[in-house]
């Protein structure tokens, strides 16, 4: 793989469509890394209508693991605990070593939804690692920070990495994180529409600390995967790329 080094350890490598839920196998052991526990489905999502009992108590109808991927720094566990906590991280960066993962039940259309996150170490120095873990992910939530030109600049590399390790068919979006800091601002929406339509993905400005479009972007994906998983639906089919544009919003709405 080939990947920039940035003086700040900002990834890279490149693109990849949107695409479908695979199944997944048992997931080698990795010392010194998180791995599921015992609710963590061991064979691909369970049937819909056949509900499960997570290890936390969580029921679930089917279950999906989504990726958080993207440079150093650029918030993505911070928008992992604001989505599963609705709390912000604020103070000193804490860089996440190796991998770590967090559970969410969501209700999808009356469907419980249940959303394995990963949540991966930016620094290239565990690339290694988080490489093992694509292969299974059925969605990938690629991040830049709005603030950082070079995490905008190394999302193509991340596209290249992702082409070459996960599926296919891996449903993908592109999050351009901390548009907060309207002051600190590098790296323009429309930048970050333009790259997002070059590689046909669908595309949202976040903001893990006022929680702008958190919930939305894991919705959205949680929406996504359930509809390629309900074959036969009698629901409108979902499309990703037009709920995102229509429900997500601007940077300067909704400030808390
Ligand atoms: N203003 C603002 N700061 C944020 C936001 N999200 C994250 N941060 C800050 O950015 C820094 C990095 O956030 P993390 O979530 O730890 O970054 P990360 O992508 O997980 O980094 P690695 O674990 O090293 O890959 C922290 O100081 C956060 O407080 C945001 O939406 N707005
Ligand atoms: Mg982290």
């Amino acid at each position: 793989m080939s990947r920039k080094k940035t003086p700040k350890n900002k990834g890279a490598s490149a693109p990849a469509a949107s695409a479908l839920p695979a199944v997944n196998g048992p997931r080698p052991a990795r010392p010194g890394t998180a791995r599921p526990g015992p609710e963590a489905p061991r064979s691909g999502p369970p049937q819909p209508g056949r509900p499960s009992l997570g290890g936390g108590g969580d029921f679930y109808d089917v279950a999906f693991k989504v990726m958080l991927v993207g440079d150093s720094g650029v918030g993505k566990t911070c928008l992992l605990v604001r989505f599963k906590d609705g709390a912000f991280l604020a103070g000193t960066f804490i860089s996440t070593v190796g991998i770590d993962f967090r559970n969410k039940v969501l209700d999808v259309d009356g469907m419980k939804v249940k959303l394995q996150i990963w949540d991966t170490a930016g620094q290239e120095r565990f690339r290694s690692v988080t490489q093992a873990y694509y292969r299974d992910a059925h969605a990938l939530l690629l991040l830049y920070d709005v603030t950082n030109k070079a995490s905008f600049d190394n999302i193509q590399a991340w596209l290249t990495e992702i082409q070459e390790h996960a599926q296919h068919n891996v449903v993908l979006m592109l999050l351009g994180n901390k548009v907060d800091s309207a002051q600190e601002r590098v790296v323009k929406r429309e930048d970050g529409e333009k790259l997002a339509k070059e590689y046909g993905l669908p595309f949202m400005e976040t903001s893990a600390k006022t929680g702008l479009n958190v919930d939305l972007a894991f919705l959205a994906i949680a929406k996504e995967l359930k509809q390629r998983t309900m074959k036969a639906s009698s629901e409108p089919h979902f499309r990703l790329h037009e709920y995102v544009k229509r429900e997500g919003r601007g940077a300067f709405c909704c400030r808390p």
